[in-house]
């Protein structure tokens, strides 16, 4: 130390008693914090009975594939039986280290059909007796202009992503209240909180989605029964693909912003910690559709403006 003037010296007794201390500390602390949320979520959800619908494809799959590993017992929902079985084979060789896994049940029915989906919760209680965590994940997007559109396409992704999940989720909530025990997960968009062009339909029904479990929530807070509301911006799976259009023809195009948009895995990990925790809303996106989000709040007539110019521009961008 000896050259030092005292006022160094005092910055760098500063620095080791007390500013590294306190940094290391604290993440320590913070490090501690999240292995705890860690165990506590996998407790959470370790022979949990979780229902995923859409679990075929994209962001249920995953979801699958996550809620397995920590030792969820399955009931896998989709219309497709071969990928179900497919899926079904895939985690069954997946091998066990601690953590007993369960062989996963499959339920196969359109969610459309709101019949259908009153008789595949039935089904799913006669085959596992109770549902601890219900995730409603699958989805349908579409692609088109009011004007040209189809009702019967309008009222087919409403059906599908919107009277779907609240009648499934309206059909298993008696036995989660009887049980003490539930946890109900809807998988929305950023499209739920933010209106864009050319996707009225979809954008609607997860507006609808958005309103309708955050009423849910409110009113299931004396049985005790968690409800989470997840928004992911663009995911990379087969969801532009399979877009329905004006004509309720299949867009089929993977666009370029599905293409870009974050891993499946990624969003599948979050909505697991989001339910280890559980969220109450969470919004999965990057900085410009989160200001978009915000700025929908609390400037509208900006958002408006900027809505209206990107209509403008994909307009001319199709008649070119
Ligand atoms: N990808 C993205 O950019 C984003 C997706 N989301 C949401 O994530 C969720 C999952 O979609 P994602 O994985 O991306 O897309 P995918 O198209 O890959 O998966 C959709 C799933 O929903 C199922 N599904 C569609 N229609 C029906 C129906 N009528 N009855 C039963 N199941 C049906 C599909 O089953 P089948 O194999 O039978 O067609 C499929 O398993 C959706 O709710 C979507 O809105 C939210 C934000 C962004
Ligand atoms: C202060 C600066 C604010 C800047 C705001 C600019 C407004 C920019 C608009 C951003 C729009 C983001 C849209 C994001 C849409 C999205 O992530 O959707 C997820 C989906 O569900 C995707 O479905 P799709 O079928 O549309 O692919």
């Amino acid at each position: 130390m000896k050259g030092l003037t005292g006022s160094k010296r005092t910055v760098m007794d500063l620095t080791s008693w007390v500013i590294l201390p306190f940094l290391f500390g604290s993440i320590g602390i913070y490090g501690l914090f999240r292995l705890l949320q860690r165990l506590r979520s996998s407790a959470y959800v370790q022979d949990a009975v979780v229902v995923i619908t859409g679990a075929t494809s994209g962001l249920g799959k995953e979801c699958a594939k996550v809620f397995y590993k920590a030792g969820a017992q399955l009931v896998l929902c989709g219309r497709n039986e071969e990928g179900l079985k497919d899926l079904i084979n895939e985690l069954c060789r997946i091998r066990s280290g601690s953590i007993q896994f369960h062989k996963p049940h499959m339920v196969i029915f359109d969610l459309s059909d709101v019949e259908a989906v009153t008789s595949a919760a039935e089904e799913i209680l006669h085959l596992v007796g109770k549902v601890d965590i219900l995730i409603n994940n699958a989805g349908i997007s579409y692609r088109g202009n009011i004007l040209n559109t189809k009702i019967s396409v309008d009222r087919m992704i409403m059906d599908t992503n919107y009277f779907g999940p609240v009648a499934l989720t309206k059909a298993l909530l008696p036995s989660m209240i009887k049980n003490k025990r539930g946890h109900v997960v809807a998988i929305s968009s950023v499209q739920g909180k933010i209106s864009i062009p050319f996707r009225s339909a979809y954008s609607a029904s997860k507006h609808a989605t958005q309103a309708f479990f955050d009423c849910l929530r409110a009113e299931m807070v004396s049985h005790d029964i968690a409800v989470t509301v997840i928004s992911p911006g663009y995911i990379q799976t087969n969801l532009s693909l399979n877009a329905v259009t004006e004509d309720g023809s299949k867009y089929g195009v993977m666009d370029k912003t599905t293409a870009e948009g974050r891993s499946s895995e990624e969003v599948a990990q979050i909505v697991f910690r989001a339910v280890g925790e559980r969220r109450k809303d969470v919004l999965v996106a990057g900085l410009v559709p989160t200001l978009a989000v915000y700025l929908r709040a609390l400037a509208p007539k900006i958002f408006f403006s900027l809505m209206a110019a990107r209509a403008k521009k994909e307009r001319k961008l199709k008649n070119a």
